[in-house]
């Protein structure tokens, strides 16, 4: 698995369409879940291109089942909070870890801010819920991290509940189809258009850069 702190992400040359960021709590097909929830409504925005994907993988989904978005765009100083937070969690979880090994294992459940994802306005934090809006079993919850849940939170965890790894699947299925990749560590975690995508589907540069809104 490629981690997004290995220096070969980074090494992706940025490029950016100019795409404009759409507010997802606009759009009537997706449902949109407040727990991230700001004042701007910042995570809810996400670029054009992906915007058409995620309606895409909707459409593809077994009829009952919905998307439910948690987290799309995220500014950057939001980032390097998280990224920072997690870090001093580890260290003091794991005193015996030098920064490198601090650095990498951070780097499994949040990215580095230099890279960071959601930061362009393509990546998505999303789940899988029913007619009724209740989210399904995943095996974990949205941001469950690998110290948390004993790395449940990997996509191919195998101790998971059987439906809870059928879930995946079909999530898995409907975002990969629309071309959305997965960070491995995070089930609920899907790229488009940035260096991880990139890196993982040989687009020769970023659809979308880093941007500053809200
Ligand atoms: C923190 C988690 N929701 C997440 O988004 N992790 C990835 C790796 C990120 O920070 O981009
Ligand atoms: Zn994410």
């Amino acid at each position: 698995m490629i981690l997004i702190s290995d220096p070969r992400v980074a090494a992706v040359p940025l490029g950016d369409n100019g795409e404009p960021l759409v507010d997802l709590r606009t759009v009537p097909e997706l449902s949109v879940d407040a727990r991230l929830a700001d004042s701007r409504g910042a995570f809810a925005r996400i670029r054009e291109g992906a915007l058409d994907r995620l309606l895409a993988a909707q459409r593809s989904l077994p009829s009952g089942l919905r998307l439910l978005v948690v987290e799309a765009y995220r500014p950057l100083r939001l980032q390097r909070t998280y990224f920072d937070d997690y870090r001093a969690e580890l260290r003091s979880l794991y005193p015996a870890w030098d920064e490198s090994r601090v650095y990498l294992e951070a780097s499994k459940y949040v990215s580095p801010p230099e890279v960071a994802p959601h930061s362009t306005g393509g990546t998505v934090d999303l789940t899988l819920a029913g007619s009724d809006g209740l989210e399904l079993d995943m095996g974990t919850a949205v941001n469950d991290s690998p110290v948390a849940s004993g790395n449940a939170c990997f996509t191919a965890a195998a101790h998971i509940p059987v439906a809870a790894r059928r879930n995946r699947f079909v999530l898995g299925s409907a975002l990969r189809s629309a071309g959305f990749v997965n960070y491995p560590t995070e089930w609920w975690h899907w790229s488009f258009g940035d260096r991880y995508w990139a890196l993982a589907s040989g687009a020769p540069r970023t659809r979308y850069g880093p941007v500053d809104v809200g």
